[in-house]
């Protein structure tokens, strides 16, 4: 496993904050005042129905786009006044779309996660290729390392993008569905990997669609819902009943799984009337 050694006692470690984040989209109000606290050691969870700004968020706190009002921090200094390349040394994103049309073979995209790391034209070296490696290993993409990417199935490209991010070496870890185009075994594959990098010392925030992998797999859960947060804490307290009618419309039973010990959401029916109609 590649990354820092696990790290003890910082519960309170706040590497990336985003403080009353709104986003304006062909003058429509994409994200309303959104504040989101990313902590060192924890998975959160963005969950929220088509079109409630997940990924919109995740690339604000990414740096990629630009807020109309609010302000995102890494380690207090705004992520706007960083360059791309020292953003990248701390801070790694995983889209949603991971289409690549250039002949890199996967081991050679994955490399491309060392290079905030190098001195300015510097060729990677034998500890980069050995990070790299271990990377790919990590992600479960070894298979794939002289393939060429424009050739890999949907979800072996996914899996070569989480290895690229981590690879990275990032003390924060955004991923937008990063389990979409995987089988199940390859969704609790990644779900552990997020786990175990969380408890070396990663703050990792992932948008999810499955809301039982959310409860199971992440420490929070924050549901957004027509640009706000309707809900941001542990998945008992977030993925209510009542919550998950609001923001999606569907009545929902939520049971406690004696078996992964975390709640489990049993959809019922869709709810006439309710939910993300915008
Ligand atoms: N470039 C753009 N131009 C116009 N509208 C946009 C643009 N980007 C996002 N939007 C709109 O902003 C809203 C939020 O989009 P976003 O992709 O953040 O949603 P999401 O919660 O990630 O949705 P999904 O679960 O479907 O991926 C949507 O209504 C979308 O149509």
């Amino acid at each position: 496993m590649t990354g820092p050694p696990p790290r003890h006692g910082a519960p309170d470690d706040l590497p990336l904050v985003a403080e009353e984040v709104s986003v304006v989209i062909d003058g429509r109000p994409v994200l309303v005042d959104v504040t989101v606290r990313v902590r060192t050691g924890e998975v959160m969870a963005l969950v929220g129905p088509n079109g409630a700004g997940k990924s919109t968020l995740l690339s604000v706190l990414a740096g990629l786009r630009r807020p109309e009002g609010g302000d995102v921090r890494l380690d207090g200094t705004p992520t706007r006044s960083l360059r791309p390349r020292v953003l990248a040394r701390s801070l790694a994103h995983v889209p949603q779309d991971t289409a690549l049309d250039f002949e890199f073979t996967s081991r050679q995209v994955v490399l491309l996660g060392r290079h905030p790391h190098l001195r300015r034209f510097a060729p990677v070296g034998p500890e980069d290729e050995r990070i790299a490696d271990q990377a790919l290993r990590d992600a479960g993409a070894d298979r794939w390392s002289d393939q060429e990417v424009t050739t890999l199935s949907g979800g072996e490209r996914q899996l070569v993008h989480i290895a690229k991010a981590l690879a990275q070496e990032p003390r924060v870890l955004l991923l937008d569905e990063p389990v979409a185009a995987l089988d199940l075994r390859h969704q609790l594959h990644v779900l552990r990997l997020l786990r175990e990098l969380a408890r070396r010392g990663t703050a990792v925030v992932a948008v999810l669609h499955d809301l039982n992998q959310a409860a199971r797999f992440c420490d929070r859960v924050a549901l957004l819902h027509q640009g706000g947060l309707l809900a941001d804490g542990p998945p008992e307290l977030t993925l209510t009943r009542e919550n998950i009618a609001v923001a999606y419309g569907v009545r929902v039973v939520v049971r406690h799984d004696p078996d992964t010990r975390s709640p489990r959401v049993v959809p019922l029916d869709i709810d006439e009337g309710s939910g993300d109609t915008r």
